[in-house]
């Protein structure tokens, strides 16, 4: 896949999320900090990458500040994009399977490199799920 990643600053996990993906086989399009050319102030940077998902340059996002709560809320404002807040992999799984989540938002502070594993390893192989209650969820984000 394709996938944006973008941080606040390179504390943290913010190098490693790119090292795992491209690692993992995954091309990567750097965004903020990540960036040699772009502001990498943390509503920016987010925006970037989930302007990628909703414009079609990129299938999926991963972004990052301190906290994780400012890069969910910007990648949340484009639309088309569904970022969730992940501190575990089940989360993750969860926000796959039953959010049809297409960016990750990760905090900086509280994901350790073990942590960042198994979440990506959860993102990276969920699924949306096929239920329709679950489908009827997701396609209500779009109405609100
Ligand atoms: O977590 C964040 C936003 O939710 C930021 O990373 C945090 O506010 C630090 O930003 P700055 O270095 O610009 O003060």
């Amino acid at each position: 896949m394709r996938i944006s990643v973008a941080a606040d600053s390179l504390d943290g996990v913010a190098e490693q999320v790119v090292t795992a993906l491209r690692e993992r086989g995954h091309e990567v399009i750097p965004h903020g900090a990540l960036s040699a050319e772009e502001r990498d102030d943390w509503a920016w940077a987010s925006e970037s990458a989930a302007r990628d998902v909703s414009e079609g340059r990129a299938d999926q996002a991963v972004v990052c500040c301190w906290t994780g709560t400012g890069a969910s809320i910007a990648a949340n404002k484009v639309p088309g994009v569904r970022a969730a807040l992940c501190v575990d992999a089940y989360t993750a799984d969860g926000a796959r399977k039953w959010n049809d989540a297409n960016a990750l938002a990760i905090s900086l502070r509280l994901t350790s490199a073990v942590m960042l594993d198994e979440i990506l390893d959860a993102w990276l192989a969920g699924r949306p799920s096929t239920d329709s209650a679950d489908r009827a969820n997701v396609a209500h984000l779009g109405e609100i």
